[in-house]
């Protein structure tokens, strides 16, 4: 097994720090593609001195799941690894089942590893996952490709942290003969069989073909570094708006409005090509795309949260602890019984040098700032005077458009916050 264990080793070397304190988390299913994954990746955290944080999530779907989680915890901590379980406890839909898990998953593992200080979670996707994919993206099921590493797509329990796929190129006959060298059992899990899921109906047809073997991406991409470039050289990041050159590829445009507007799913795909092509030419275009609005002109892109017509919705915080509005802001409360909401509305009763502070900023950046305010004291303040209010736009849009290439790249907080001078020695009272 020399090659497979040689292309793991470089997959993780090129992607992770050594000797870190913090753990590399890994995503534990107990079928035998994460089971091969759990052999691989602790043999290479003990080599390297990092610790692994399995985690398994039990969807309460079938009633042995509570047997198969506590076996894949007892081949995690067998191998030296720490493991927490995760239930998705919620409703489950009648329809769009397997969606509805995968998103619940995601969350789940992405809100666990955050909080255990990881900033990378290994998945065991295979190069047989990518035949399958594109087997059902031919039957019209509309589906990303799976790369090698990009960003956790939960949102926002996703921040900060990437997905990193060491066994892409690896087929899951040769993981199952690494486990059964090593002696070690795995699961099968039954719905994999079953002909009503497209996977599963994916799965049969390939069976008796060679999966297509992929090669994977490295470092950051020309668009990226543009995208980075634009991001440092914008003095304004901190509010939440973002320009870029406005011949950027269709991806980029989705992966900004995806950004800017906070929210977890992307535009539609016939709205957004149009928008890229309404782009193309050189007239000016002002337009609102999935909660953001774009205006081009000249060679420039402006892209700001569009607060709609009824406002975006305020949410009481709670104290020190960092809580996300919007999808847009981490905000952590200094004391109880602040709430945030909007700037939308409340400019007039701002305080003359917090309105000075807006006005610095294009008007379409404006009624969507967070503002916080108390329930004895409706009077709004801007978020950063009372709060440490970190920005979450340029970082996820940076890491959507590849420029993260490495775990050493990722700040755990992430976040823009504004120039030091900006809200010091001034009273918003
Ligand atoms: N119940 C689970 N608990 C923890 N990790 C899981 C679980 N199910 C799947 N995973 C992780 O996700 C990987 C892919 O699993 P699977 O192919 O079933 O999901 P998928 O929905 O196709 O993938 P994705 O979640 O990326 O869309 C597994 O190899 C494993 O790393």
């Amino acid at each position: 097994m020399p090659g497979l264990i040689d292309c793991v080793t470089a997959a993780l070397d090129a992607r992770l720090s050594l000797d870190a304190d913090r753990p590399v988390a890994l995503a534990l299913s107990g079928g035998g593609d994460s089971m091969a994954l759990l052999h691989l990746a602790a043999d290479w955290c003990a080599r390297r001195g990092r610790r692994l944080l399995t985690l398994t999530v039990d969807h309460r779907l079938h009633r042995d799941s509570a047997v198969w989680t506590a076996f894949a915890g007892e081949a995690a901590r067998d191998l030296g690894a720490d493991w927490r379980t995760l239930s998705w406890d919620g409703p489950k839909p009648a329809t769009g089942l397997p969606a509805a898990a995968r998103a619940a998953r995601h969350a789940l593992l992405a809100d666990t590893a955050r909080q255990a200080g990881a900033r990378v979670i290994l998945m065991a996707h295979t190069a047989d996952d990518i035949a399958e994919s594109d087997w059902m993206r031919d039957q019209g099921a509309t589906l990303g490709a799976l790369r090698d590493w990009s960003p956790s797509p939960a949102w926002p329990q996703g921040r900060g942290l990437m997905l990193l796929r060491p066994l892409l190129t690896a087929s899951r006959a040769d993981l199952r003969a690494l486990l059964r060298a090593r002696n070690a059992l795995w699961l099968e899990d039954p719905a994999n069989a079953d002909p009503r899921f497209l996977r599963s109906q994916a799965r049969m047809a390939l069976q008796s073909e060679t999966p297509s073997f992929s090669s994977s991406s490295r470092g950051p991409t020309a668009t990226a570094s543009t995208i980075v470039e634009a991001m440092k050289s914008s003095p304004m990041i901190w509010s939440g708006l973002v320009t870029l050159p406005r011949a950027v590829p269709a991806r980029t445009l989705a992966a900004a409005l995806l950004s800017v507007s906070g929210q977890a799913a992307p535009p539609r795909s016939p709205r957004l090509t149009a928008l890229h092509a309404r782009l193309a030419s050189d007239s000016e275009v002002t337009a609102t795309l999935s909660g953001a609005r774009i205006q081009a002109s000249g060679q420039t892109l402006l892209i700001t949260r569009e607060p709609g017509r009824t406002g975006l919705p305020a949410a009481a915080l709670p104290p020190n602890a960092p809580a996300v509005w919007d999808g847009r802001f981490e905000i952590t409360a200094p004391e109880p019984g602040w709430s945030v909401g909007a700037l939308k509305g409340r400019m007039a009763s701002l305080a003359p040098v917090d309105q000075a502070i807006v006005k610095r900023l294009p008007a379409s950046a404006r009624p969507a700032l967070p503002v916080l305010f108390r329930d004895a004291d409706p009077r709004p303040l801007l978020a950063w005077r009372v709060a440490e209010t970190r920005c979450l736009v340029a970082g996820r849009l940076i890491a959507a458009a590849g420029g993260i290439g490495h775990e050493d790249q990722l700040t755990h907080s992430s976040g823009e916050t504004p120039p030091a001078d900006l809200f010091l020695n001034r009273s918003g009272g």
